[in-house]
């Protein structure tokens, strides 16, 4: 596999709060990842780390090759990062920041970027602080894909987007990664609409990795079996319990789910794995599950 991200040990503490700790992680290049978890997790404290916007408290972390060694201007220019709140220099015009994005990057593609805000109706005289909440993520997201980088980093970047928008949005990085050798690392809420659009996944809670893998073989790995609910089972693989009608629906890996007599095993969906992973993070203190890449 070759690496677009390796963390070992990595772990940033603010005061005596740890945002994220103990995280391992390599994630492929030429990818979507997708990257999880509630409120407070610690997914933009992941980016900005990998970002190199702040510094770890403790451990690593590498970029794919250039990336890795420095952060100079030029391994910089191939990774693009877009903030939550998609910060934009407001007093600028639209045309401006086209124009100041291009002297900045040599692989700067200011066909794509016309093109895409032209599709998107932005006018390219407006202000980008008059531009709405919606129409400024779109003008973030396009002067981040018109840098042409390599590595592509998106911290929630299609929250302030309609739901049409969404769509096409993710589809066009679908699209842009499967023609080149882009990877994008991005965060979301919406975990329905990832698993269409994502290869990888990574899902953090209370600060630490819970689970991480190609999200094919995740759900491949994975069932949801079901049987007489007056029994709690007690599987080394069980991930999460849910009892109703009378039935116990049990989350589980696929390995300790098979020989069951009496339980009916059903495929999972990313969603239905990606709640019961939380759930668990909430109920208990269990370690963190390993990386499914892992034989
Ligand atoms: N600069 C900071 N100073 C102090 N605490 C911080 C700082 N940045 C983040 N934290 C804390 O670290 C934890 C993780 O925050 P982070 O922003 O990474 O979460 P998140 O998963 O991105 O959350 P959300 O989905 O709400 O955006 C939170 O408890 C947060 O309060």
């Amino acid at each position: 596999m070759n690496v677009a991200l390796a963390a070992s040990g990595l772990g940033k503490r603010y005061g005596s709060t740890w945002a994220l700790q103990d995280c391992d992680l390599l994630l492929p290049t030429g990818a979507v990842i997708a990257l999880v978890g509630p409120n407070g997790a610690g997914k933009t404290t992941l980016l900005q780390l990998a970002a190199g916007l702040i510094r770890p408290s403790t451990g690593t972390v590498a970029l794919l090759d250039e990336l890795a060694p420095d952060r100079s201007p030029r391994a910089l220019a191939q990774l693009g990062y877009v903030a939550q709140d998609h910060p934009l220099y407001r007093r600028f015009r639209v045309r401006e920041l086209l124009h100041l994005g291009r002297s900045l990057n040599e692989r700067w593609d200011q066909a794509l970027a016309e093109r895409r805000l032209a599709e998107l109706g932005i006018p390219m005289d407006r202000h980008a602080g008059r531009l709405s909440g919606g129409e400024q993520a779109q003008l973030a997201l396009t002067l981040a894909l018109a840098k042409s980088p390599r590595l592509l980093i998106l911290d929630e970047p299609v929250a302030s987007l309609d739901p049409l928008a969404r769509r096409e949005f993710m589809q066009q990085l679908m699209g842009t990664v499967a023609d080149g050798d882009l990877t994008v690392l991005l965060s979301s809420h919406n975990v329905g609409e990832l698993e269409r659009v994502c290869d990888h996944l990574v899902l953090v809670a209370d600060g630490r990795v819970q689970l991480a893998g190609d999200i094919e073989t995740l759900l491949d790995s994975h069932r949801m079996v079901t049987g007489p609910g007056a029994e709690v089972p007690d599987w080394p693989g069980v991930v999460h319990v849910d009892q109703a009608d009378r039935h116990a629906h049990v989350l589980t890996r696929i390995d300790s789910a098979s020989p069951m007599p009496g339980w009916e095993p059903h495929p999972v969906g990313l969603e239905e794995l990606v709640l019961a992973y939380l759930k668990r993070s909430q109920d208990d203190s269990r370690p963190a599950y390993e990386q499914a890449a892992k034989p």
